[in-house]
């Protein structure tokens, strides 16, 4: 969760309805040994995220606000109304919260496993295999179906914010900038994250589902290329990942970069311009369940393929059109 994207107010006065879930700053405290540096995992807009053990012995991932930032308090309350009442396996679970004298914290299920965006890049970890990454992707579509069935738009899905359990099991995190809309087109401000912005929310303002399917789209592309959303590439402009992707589909040459026999082709069709082309996440799902069953074979023969081997080749990015995604970095960082 983001604080680069908060409006919020600075009171912290009863922020939320939901009581029930309301856990003492004490416990959390003892939880963490006084949030010991031992026990941090990682730093994100909102604040900083540590594990813990409850006194009943749950592991969880607690999310702290800076105590010096007077933003996310909509952000704490948007992602407590929607996961109180949301309930799905692929979704990342909320615990509690505690929102004692200046604190705002928010209490998750630890996933063991991180983010996918760790495994993928940037980390020693070990290579995933096409199975696995195929079955987080399906797990992390699930998830989304999910939402945009309940009439709610994620509104920052990126590979960052889908956990992992530990059973690799895709849990879609962080809902601050989440939007009830049952479907219908709404107005809003521009919010996401750079690299993963439909650019026809960037330019319209009007909000749909299929901003998500977009976002989605360019986490497939990074499941499939192993490189961030945004490549520093040599000395040229950043590179937007979604579009140089789509340069080589327009080639015809998608295969130069991604295996043609895995799921290529919906990673492109999710970033179909205008938004109405793109399927919508049920097909998604659909689409991604068909090439699980599709690579079955494929997948047993080259199992120990690592991915960084195909995506060698895929060095390249002198191809690439940068103009019009400097434009839009340059504007949303204005
Ligand atoms: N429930 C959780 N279990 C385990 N690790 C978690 C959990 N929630 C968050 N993390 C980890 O904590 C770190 C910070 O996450 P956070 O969601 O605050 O920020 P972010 O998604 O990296 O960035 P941003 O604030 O821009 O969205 C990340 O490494 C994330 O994977």
């Amino acid at each position: 969760m983001g604080s680069k994207h908060s409006k919020g107010t600075t009171s912290t006065s009863d922020p939320v309805p939901f009581k029930s879930f309301r856990v003492p700053f004490v416990d959390l405290e003892e939880a963490t040994n006084n949030f010991d540096d031992k026990f941090f995992i990682g730093e994100g807009g909102f604040g900083k995220v540590y594990r813990g053990v409850l006194c009943d012995g749950t592991k969880v991932a607690l999310k702290r606000r800076k105590i010096e930032s007077s933003q996310g308090i909509e952000e704490f309350q948007t992602e407590i109304e929607m996961l109180s009442q949301l309930r799905h396996p692929n979704l990342v679970s909320l615990i509690g919260y505690c929102d004692e004298n200046n604190e705002l914290i928010l209490i998750y299920d630890y996933m063991e496993n991180g983010n996918l965006s760790s495994h993928l890049y940037g980390s020693d970890l070990p290579s995933m295999s096409w199975e696995q990454r195929l079955e987080i992707c399906i797990g992390a579509a699930r998830g989304l179906h999910y939402l945009h069935t309940s009439g709610i738009i994620q509104c920052d899905v990126k590979s960052a914010n889908i956990l992992l359990d530990e059973n690799f099991v895709a849990k879609v995190a962080d809902f601050g900038l989440s939007k009830t809309t049952h479907g219908s087109v709404v107005s809003t401000d521009v919010k996401g994250s750079f690299g993963y912005l439909d650019p026809e929310y960037f330019r319209s303002l009007q909000l749909t589902e299929k901003s998500d399917v977009y976002s989605f789209g360019v986490v497939l592309c990074e499941v499939l290329c192993a490189k961030p959303a945004i490549v520093a590439a040599l000395l040229r402009e950043q590179v937007n990942l979604a579009e140089w992707a789509m340069n080589w589909q327009k080639k015809g040459q998608l295969e130069q970069i991604i295996d043609p026999n895995l799921f290529g082709e919906t990673a492109m069709k999710c970033l179909a311009y205008p938004g109405v082309d793109r399927p919508s996440m049920g097909e998604v799902l659909w689409n991604l369940e068909y090439a699980l069953h599709l690579q079955e074979p494929v997948i047993q023969e080259n199992s120990t393929i690592p991915i960084d081997e195909l995506s060698l080749q895929i060095n390249d990015f002198s191809h690439v059109d940068t103009s019009s995604n400097a434009a839009q970095i340059g504007t949303l960082n204005s």
